[in-house]
């Protein structure tokens, strides 16, 4: 949230329209200050896509933004977004638009942010960005708790094989009760792997905790003691992490250096009761190996929420592994954090316009919370070469804080 409104501010907030965008034709809506009150000094946005309500309120109640949005579910084509960028201040995205040079010459110079509904920014060419003096904003935090709930649902569902057996039991393979009929595999007494420790991995840690899980392993760029002292994880290298997991949970961000880091070698050096799971980005796996190993039993299962394209194509041969379990990318899609994102990529926009040093965090919908672990914590297995950010870090891309690329030389 902005940390103060001036009175005059809010004066003006009061006297903006809270009527319902008009529409402008296929699927745009044009928004935010009623035509008498539309001055040069408005900010143009465009937002690329229909977002929770939260969000859109933020927007349309402030008093300095006049803005236009893709009114759907799908993404807008890229060619409209290239038009409807044309001239705008601000632009609210999504982690399916790519923005690159191309982008932003098309936006041109008035573009000052870019704030992402998302945690993860590989679709932003940071360089491009940083170069333009753009400044980003993501929304880390917010959805944590909803991502480290479908990782251990997903968990769950893949080692304990509850989509075959479901499956079983409405299509007539269940028979009688079978001794070692749809067995798998338990967390109790399991050594339990995450690559790449940051808020979501320790978020995971903790729920997977009173499943009596003997003990934790991490890998990451450096040792995080302050992260693993919380859930008492060891750091490990990625061979060993890959060597004594039962379960390996992927939580990395994708970077140049992360970027298919889960492949052959990995798989290879896993054991063939190991499940591995991917709730941070497609990218990081090479599926043809995965694919090699689930259906040569060189590892257990494994649980994506994201995969490579997005979505895959039905007839992937992924899909026909039933020791493989694919979610369409729903980690953060629960009704309070889709909000929250909404809410915090609207801040996070409104704050860059502003030039506010403020920083937008911690932003909730029913809840503001201050986690020890959420403000340090770095998901992220690799430093981003090119930027020398680490990504997912509140420094790293502060919205509304300071321009992110800052960091550059760090
Ligand atoms: O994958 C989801 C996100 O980056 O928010």
């Amino acid at each position: 949230m902005w940390s103060s409104w001036s009175p005059l501010r809010r004066l003006q907030r009061i006297a903006v329209s809270a009527s319902r965008p008009a529409a402008a034709g296929n699927n745009n809506y044009i928004g935010g200050m009623q035509r008498r009150e539309q001055s040069a000094l408005a900010h143009r946005v465009y937002i690329t896509r229909k977002v929770p309500p939260e969000g859109l309120e933020i927007v349309r109640r402030c008093g300095r933004v006049k803005f236009e949005l893709w009114d759907s579910d799908d993404p807008v084509p890229r060619d409209e977004l290239l038009k409807k960028v044309k001239g705008v201040d601000g632009l609210l995205c999504m982690l399916t638009e790519k923005v690159d040079a191309e982008l932003l010459d098309a936006a041109g110079p008035n573009l000052k942010v870019l704030s992402t509904m998302s945690v993860g920014f590989d679709h932003l060419c940071l360089d491009e960005l940083k170069k333009r003096g753009i400044r980003v904003g993501y929304t880390p935090d917010v959805l944590t708790d909803a991502v480290a709930e479908l990782t251990v649902a997903l968990l769950l569902a893949t080692s304990r094989r509850l989509i075959e057996a479901a499956h079983e039991a409405k299509t007539g393979g269940w028979g009688t009760w079978r001794t070692l009929w749809l067995c798998g595999y338990e967390l109790a007494n399991s050594t339990v792997g995450i690559l790449g420790l940051g808020r979501i991995g320790v978020a995971i840690a903790e729920r997977l905790k009173p499943f009596k899980v003997k003990k934790f392993l991490y890998t990451d760029v450096a040792p995080r003691p302050q992260l693993a002292e919380m859930i008492n994880a060891e750091y490990v290298s990625l061979e060993e992490l890959a060597k004594q997991s039962d379960f390996l949970a992927a939580c990395c961000a994708l970077t140049p250096e992360t970027q298919g880091i889960c492949n052959r070698k990995l798989f290879s050096q896993m054991k063939k009761n190991a499940i591995f799971i991917n709730t941070s980005r497609g990218g990081i796996v090479n599926q043809e190996d995965l694919y090699e190993a689930l259906s040569a039993g060189q590892i257990a299962a494994a649980g994506l929420d994201v995969t490579t394209p997005e979505p895959l194509p039905t007839d992937h041969p992924l899909f026909k592994l039933k020791n493989c379990v694919i979610l369409p990318h729903i980690a953060s899609a629960s009704y309070t954090t889709r909000n929250a994102m909404s809410a915090l990529a609207a801040n996070n926009l409104l704050a860059g316009l502003r030039g506010s040093q403020s920083l937008t965090r911690h932003h909730r919908a029913q809840d503001w919370r201050e986690k020890g672990h959420t403000q340090d914590g770095t998901p992220v297995c690799r430093k981003a070469p090119q930027t020398g950010l680490e990504p997912h870090t509140h420094e790293g891309v502060g919205p509304g804080q300071t321009n992110p690329l800052r960091h550059h030389t760090h």
